[in-house]
């Protein structure tokens, strides 16, 4: 470790490329930031992602651009620098490989990456430094790379707060057509049929159509590239939606369809299980209790301190809070074996519980 001395040169200083600037300010590391538009290069120095001062060899670039153009980023930053180690963040890893090598015969200095974090917003001003903490950082190394130059990479993501895995190219593809393109496809086509829906009906949204449809509302131009650049393994996955689907339309044109109906969303329930907890943790098996919130300052403290007289220990929570409303609902997740009891000491106290 700590061979990451810098400069790392940015280019493409939207949403990631911000961020990863923001990110290694942090530990000191010096960061040149370049964008074939000027103004975002301007608005990320203006908030503190490094400076547009571009002279000298950089130790590493980090190409953030758009997928179309990261083969073509990737193959004339090999061409400008002589020493420097080149990545992309490209949320699909193919594609660049095959771009960049139509443009240059030498693709030893490049090794893949693609951070698994991000925003359904874009440009420099939703750039945050704690983008990825946490986060998972796939580092996808081809055959002609120095084991060294894979290291400097899986360093950099590690100063920007991430931990690393590596897998091949192919094998990255087909794993973020089901975690992130797949998903992103299902929220886009469940918030599409809320476009002509009246605005009583949505008055009644509640958490879970906030949930589903968070993601769609990712630049459609940035997920047109996306999508496009790994249709092959999307293909297949729709084509399994497809089944689904037409299995669940049988079964609701059925009278007695309901165990169909039941094991389909039983599937859904199974799947679900599987996605990791934060940090990459695998997922625990903590309990859930909800709790009413009234929307007044000081409640949410005085909630913790009820739920630690208990002798629970919170390991996570989400809070749902629709505008408007003078109530909130607090969700604490805790060890199975604490519930009885905070539940007992919270309602002891006042508060509205529910399992
Ligand atoms: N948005 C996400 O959640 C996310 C997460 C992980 C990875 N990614 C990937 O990271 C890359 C950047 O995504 P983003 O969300 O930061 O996009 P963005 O639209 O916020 O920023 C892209 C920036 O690249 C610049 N740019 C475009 N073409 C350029 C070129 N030829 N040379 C220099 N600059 C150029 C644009 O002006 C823009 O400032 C994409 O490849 C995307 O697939 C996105
Ligand atoms: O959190 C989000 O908004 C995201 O969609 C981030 C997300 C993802 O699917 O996890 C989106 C695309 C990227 O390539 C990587 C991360």
């Amino acid at each position: 470790m700590n061979n990451l001395k810098g400069p790392v040169r940015v280019v493409g200083t939207g949403l990631i490329g911000a961020s990863i600037g923001l990110a290694l300010g942090r530990l000191g590391v010096t960061v040149h930031l370049v964008d074939a538009d000027a103004e975002s290069a301007l608005m990320a120095e203006r908030i503190g992602a490094g400076s547009r001062d571009v002279a000298g060899e950089p130790q590493v670039v980090v190409v953030a651009v758009p997928p179309d153009h990261v083969g073509a980023v990737i193959a004339a930053q090999l061409a400008a620098t002589t020493s420097a180690i080149v990545t992309d963040t490209g949320s699909v890893k193919s594609k660049p490989l095959v771009d960049a090598g139509a443009l240059t015969d030498d693709l030893s200095r490049y090794v893949g990456s693609h951070p698994m974090a991000g925003s359904e917003r874009s440009g420099p001003l939703a750039g945050r430094a704690d983008l990825f903490d946490g986060a998972t950082w796939a580092i996808t190394p081809h055959e002609g790379n120095r084991p060294e130059a894979v290291e400097l990479i899986r360093e950099l993501a590690e100063t920007c707060g991430a931990r690393t895995v590596e897998l091949s190219v192919q094998d990255h593809d087909l794993a973020v057509a089901r975690v992130s393109h797949l998903p992103h496809l299902m929220s886009a086509l469940a918030a599409g049929t809320l476009v002509d829906a009246p605005a009583s009906h949505l008055e009644l949204s509640g958490q879970g159509v906030r949930d589903v449809t968070r993601i769609a509302g990712g630049d459609p131009r940035l997920w047109t590239q996306i999508v496009a650049a790994n249709a092959p393994a999307l293909t297949t996955l729709l084509e399994r939606i497809r089944g689904d689907l037409d299995r669940m339309l049988i079964a609701l044109g059925k009278d007695d369809g309901s165990g169909d109906i039941t094991n389909l969303l039983m599937n859904g329930v199974t799947g679900a299980v599987r996605v990791p907890g934060k940090h990459g943790a695998p997922h625990t098996d903590d309990a859930t209790v909800l709790v009413n919130i009234p929307d007044r300052p000081g409640q949410l403290a005085k909630l913790f301190a009820d739920a630690a007289a208990s002798g629970a220990n919170v390991e996570d929570l989400r809070i749902d809070h629709s505008p408007g409303l003078a109530i909130g609902q607090v969700e604490l997740a805790v060890k199975p074996a604490s519930v009885d009891q905070l539940v007992k000491v919270l309602t002891e106290r006042g508060w509205v519980v529910h399992r």
